[in-house]
């Protein structure tokens, strides 16, 4: 059974990869909110920047109007100055004199306006940075908050997980691309705007035409960005089995297995199949996209042109003047740009949008209300009672546990034999309180453990699972772990290593307790499995104020004489603690008080060594076979 999730790792939720991919799903028929759900979540990412950096913020849409507004100004002077450079030179033919301030007022006002354009561009740029580290701070910040409040079911979860990835992963760009391309298109909208209030004194019926001319490809593009969007989201699982495929092939913990069984041909296949089927998908919506999106960007483009010539020949009629004809021409062309900057925009706002339902959905994932408050239970000194306890994992139809009843006194121990996947792991999660029973209930000191203060009740329990965590830190910090409260503390690690038999290799390590362990960073040395093993023993015995100690087959990596010492120094050290072992081999498990044989998730045989081989039972018979092998 697996509890660590390593980083990272995405994990896919249909069984297996689809073979044939169905069609994606029908599309919204609404076509207005087609178009306007790319401004879906804009409201939210820009309350999110602004709760982020107001200054920012605000001198972010101050830079935004002015590069909006800027340009059709700059088109008004250029309209200016040619109109003045025809009139001086009227005037210079007439009196052979030249006057100069008229014409250059406009270039300087005009050399002016394209210097403050391009400092409001800087401007965007620079707040556009520092607001990018700021927001992907806050936002990596906040889903690591929240994943503190989540269940283990939750993290267990394949399509919770993957929003979680998902969401770490873009965590740093999304928010604010959404609020650069909703100002963009502000600022876009903004300059078609003022070049509108310039071109209404030539026509209103030019302003019709280019609306009219512009609104196709506006519509198709948000169309077909709709369906990217769509696409994107229906195909996740197929995307997440790649990322979990480069995952393997690319990752040291497990290239190792690869090689050595050759997987690479087979699972890169996999890979490649899985890209070939999407790059369909995408070739198809590619090309159908970009066919329209010409065709009907070609009809906006005949508009403007349209409407150039227009100017022309009402230029050479004598009803424009030439610096009326340059701003307009001016206009059109800038009219162009904005508008295929709009359409770029739109594009990457479904995307996204994408990225923040996902980390909304994973941010607004309900947590249950956490309702326990005791700090001490009803009847001290009474221990560990499992009442008809039974438990079925979420989404799973058959119970793991059903009906555990036991009761472990202080000072007791406790043994849990049983083969694999019998429920013994489940037991300790129980007990643990990472999931709650389906069935019956569990005691502490005579309180339902569901009401006793959930910090209260995990520093009373030190656990090492199977799957215990390899932390890429320093020896110390990896027993220091144990308890937070002692973190650095020296004496403490060395008083953990010595218990958990840790103490003579970390003697000869390098830099002994402040040695980088594994491979991630420079210097880090790797441990055996046995090592890493008595590291995390170790980690369990730093929990001094503990007094439920869980080994879940805390030995499996050890050698014969390290488990023995094991073992001799848990019992030693048990003292009042209750102590509860999980292991399959039974020479260790046969001096415990208790000893549970779990089948099927229910006892088989409960008792001590002595009764169970009297009774010559499961027990006694797997007993003698392992005591067999060793003869
Ligand atoms: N997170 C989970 N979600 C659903 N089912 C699970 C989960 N973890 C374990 N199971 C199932 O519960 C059963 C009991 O698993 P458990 O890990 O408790 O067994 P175990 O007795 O500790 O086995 P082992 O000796 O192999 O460690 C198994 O059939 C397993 O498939």
């Amino acid at each position: 059974m697996t509890l660590g999730i390593p980083p990272e790792v995405p994990r896919v939720s249909s069984p297996h990869l689809r073979k044939t991919i169905p069609s994606p799903p029908p599309e919204d028929n609404n076509r207005l909110s087609v178009f306007f759900g790319v401004f879906r979540y804009s409201r939210r990412a820009l309350a999110l920047v602004w709760q982020t950096s107001r200054p920012l913020t605000l001198g972010l849409a101050v830079c935004t109007l002015i590069a909006g507004i800027l340009p059709a100004v700059a088109a008004w002077i250029g309209q200016l100055i040619v109109d003045a450079v025809v009139a001086a030179m009227a005037h210079h033919r007439d009196t052979g004199s030249v006057e100069w301030w008229p014409v250059l007022r406009y270039v300087l006002a005009e050399a002016g306006v394209i210097a403050a354009i391009a400092m409001a561009q800087r401007g965007l740029s620079a707040q556009q940075s520092l607001l990018r580290a700021l927001l992907g701070q806050k936002v990596n910040v906040m889903i690591l908050e929240k994943a503190g409040t989540l269940s283990l079911a939750q993290f267990e979860d394949s399509e919770f997980y993957d929003k979680l990835t998902r969401a770490r992963r873009e965590a740093s760009i999304r928010p604010l691309g959404l609020v650069n391309k909703t100002f963009s298109l502000l600022q876009n909208a903004i300059s078609l705007i003022s070049f509108g209030v310039l071109l209404v004194q030539f026509s209103p019926w030019a302003i019709l035409i280019l609306v009219i001319g512009a609104l196709p490809v506006f519509v198709s593009e948000a169309k077909f960005s709709g369906d990217a969007f769509r696409l994107f989201r229906w195909r996740s699982p197929q995307t997440r089995m790649q990322v979990y495929l480069e995952t393997v092939l690319a990752r040291e913990d497990s290239i190792k297995e690869v090689k050595l069984f050759g997987l690479e041909p087979l699972l890169l296949d996999r890979y490649r199949k899985i890209f070939n089927t999407l790059y369909g998908e995408d070739r198809r919506l590619t090309i159908r996209r970009e066919t329209w999106g010409f065709l009907l960007g070609l009809l906006g483009t005949l508009a403007f042109y349209g409407a150039y010539a227009w100017v022309v020949v009402e230029t050479v009629t004598g009803q424009l003047t030439l610096g009326e004809m340059t701003m307009y021409l001016m206009v059109f062309k800038q009219g162009q740009a904005a508008l295929s900057a709009s359409l770029t925009s739109i594009s990457g706002m479904y995307e996204d949008n994408l990225y923040l339902s996902n980390l909304y959905e994973y941010l607004e994932q309900p947590v249950a209300a956490e309702r326990g408050t005791l700090t001490q239970g009803a009847k001290p000194g009474d221990g560990i009672r499992f009442e008809n306890v039974g438990f079925t994992y979420p989404g799973a139809t058959m119970p793991v546990l059903s009906t555990i009843s036991l009761h472990i006194k202080p000072g007791g121990s406790l043994a849990l034999v049983g083969a694999n996947g019998s429920g013994k792991t489940t037991l300790i999660k129980l007990l643990t309180r990472l999931y709650e029973p389906s069935e019956g209930r569990i005691l502490l000191d005579g309180s339902d453990l569901r009401d006793w203060d959930i910090q209260t009740l995990r520093r009373r329990i030190g656990v090492i699972f199977q799957d215990f965590v390899r932390y890429q830190m320093k020896v110390g910090e990896n027993l220091g772990a144990g308890d937070v409260a002692a973190f650095e503390d020296e004496g403490r690690w060395q008083e953990a290593a010595r218990r958990g038999l840790a103490e003579t290799f970390i003697a000869d390590m390098p830099g002994g307790y402040h040695t980088q362990l594994g491979r991630w960073f420079k210097d880090g040395q790797e441990l055996s499995g046995g090592q890493w093993q008595k590291i995390a023993l170790s980690r369990a015995y730093m929990r001094e104020s503990a007094d439920i100690l869980v080994l879940d087959e805390p030995t499996a990596a050890m050698d014969a004489a390290a488990e023995a010492a094991v073992f001799a120094n848990f019992r030693e050290h048990g003292g009042d603690k209750m102590t509860i072992l999980i292991s399959h081999r039974f020479s260790t498990v046969r001096s415990a008080d208790l000893i549970l044989v779990i089948d099927g998730g229910e006892i088989l045989e409960q008792g001590d060594h002595t009764s169970l081989m009297a009774t010559n039972g499961r027990y006694a018979r797997l007993f003698r076979l392992q005591a067999k092998g060793y003869e």
